[in-house]
């Protein structure tokens, strides 16, 4: 969703007005060692899957299952996004969510949690997404 198309290997800060400001700070899949340093300041978590990549899979879910399992979050509202539905893949959405079983994990999870499908390389999906953040975001809680 960031602007230009690079493996994320650092931490990028971005400011978006939806129309409260709403800072997003962007941690690639690598930095996962480190994600809880930004628990504290977490309100909303959008977590992105890669939808063109299955063999991906499991280890996303591992990464997921550590974020929703984490104190600090437990609070957070959670938007998983299936990202790069643009791209062929040899399974649905749908199958991936059952492989992983999302819908368990989705009872299961203390966060209200929402999925969607995206493709930030053609903004497909980011008006849905933007909502979601306007309705969501709630700074002061
Ligand atoms: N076709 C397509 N390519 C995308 C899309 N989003 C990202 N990419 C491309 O995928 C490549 C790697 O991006 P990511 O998969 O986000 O990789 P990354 O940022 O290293 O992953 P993390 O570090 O885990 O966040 C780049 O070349 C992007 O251009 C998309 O929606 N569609």
């Amino acid at each position: 969703m960031l602007p230009g198309f690079f493996p994320q290997v650092g931490t990028d800060l971005t400011d978006i007005v939806v129309p409260r400001k709403i800072t997003i700070r962007e941690l690639g899949g690598c930095m996962g060692p480190i994600w809880p340093s930004y628990y504290g300041d977490c309100h909303c978590l959008l977590f992105m899957m890669d939808a063109a990549n299955p063999t991906q899979l499991s280890a996303s879910c591992v990464q997921l299952l550590g974020l929703l399992s984490a104190e600090g979050l437990a609070e957070a509202s959670v938007l998983i996004l299936f990202n790069k539905i643009d791209l062929p893949c040899y399974m649905t959405i749908e199958e991936m969510k059952s492989l992983i079983r999302l819908p368990d994990i989705i009872a299961c999870a203390k966060q209200n949690i929402t999925t969607a499908e995206i493709s930030a390389h053609k903004g497909t999906g980011l008006s849905e997404v933007m909502h979601w953040l306007q309705d969501t975001h709630r700074p002061d809680r």
